[in-house]
């Protein structure tokens, strides 16, 4: 299969009805690839809490729109990260959204660790409760955001709901890049899963982003891996390796604790 991860520049200077019309374009850009990632909250910023109110959006909103579009004309089955999702019954959520090559919205995951201690999105969002798997032709595929990587936890139970690809849209902050790229070495390796860590790049609300957005096999092995500037990191893999690594190397049948 062909991955592509789009990391994109989210920089104040550019509108959301802006970018959404750019990332769409890339998105198309990328016909011929098989599954296609952006990152968290792309459109407003992971960290410009201060336009979330007002650019919230619901399912069917000018991003999903933009999004299914641009899936089917490209043909791809596409994470298109998340958005502020404001519920009509009002709480506002850190949304995923899945789309089948047709366009359709397979899935939705809404984030389930909220990030900022209080503060951001902590006390503005309200935090997700469902896993989601999606199953697409090239494997289950296990959805988490960003701060949710430092929570195993979570990973374990999306294997128990049978994920062999990981997908992580994030706002990851160029200050903890270390952390980042342990994380999503240990998630596949713990796993045995195939990670696509898809980060920001830019610089919004004060915040540099970390970039490195990454591809990682079960073995630990980094696939690919995006400096820090806005980029579409491609990569050729064999879904297959999940399967193989478990067999070959059947940690997972030794857990104890359940
Ligand atoms: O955990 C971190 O260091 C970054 C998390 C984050 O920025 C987020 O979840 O938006």
């Amino acid at each position: 299969m062909r991955a592509s991860l789009l990391q994109i520049a989210v920089d104040d200077a550019e509108l959301p009805q802006d970018r959404r019309e750019r990332v769409a374009a890339l998105v198309r850009a990328q016909a011929g690839a098989d599954l296609v990632v952006l990152p968290e909250l792309w459109p407003l910023g992971a960290f410009s809490a201060r336009l979330w109110a007002e650019g919230a959006e619901q399912l069917d909103g000018p991003t999903a729109d933009a999004m299914a579009a641009a899936a089917k004309d490209a043909g791809v089955w596409l994470h298109a990260g998340s958005i502020v999702e404001r519920d009509p019954d009002g709480p506002m959520y850190n949304t995923s959204l899945v789309f089948s090559p047709s366009g359709d919205l397979v899935s939705v995951y809404r984030k389930i660790h909220r990030f900022g201690f209080d503060q951001g999105e902590a006390a503005t969002m309200t935090a997700g409760q469902e896993l989601a798997v999606v199953p697409t032709p090239f494997g289950r595929l296990g959805l988490a955001t960003c701060y949710d990587l430092r929570f195993p936890e979570l990973f374990r139970a999306l294997l128990d709901a049978g994920a062999e690809l990981l997908a992580v849209p994030a706002g990851w902050p160029a200050r903890r890049l270390a952390h980042w790229r342990l994380f999503a070495q240990a998630r596949a390796v713990e796993e045995q899963c195939v990670v696509l860590a898809c980060n920001t790049a830019g610089t919004h609300a004060g915040v540099p982003q970390a970039g490195h957005s990454m591809v990682v096999d079960p073995w630990g092995e980094v696939l690919a891996e995006a400096g820090t500037e806005e980029t579409a990191l491609t990569v050729d893999l064999d879904p297959s390796v999940v399967s193989r690594t478990r067999e070959e190397f059947p940690v997972l049948k030794d857990r104890m604790l359940r």
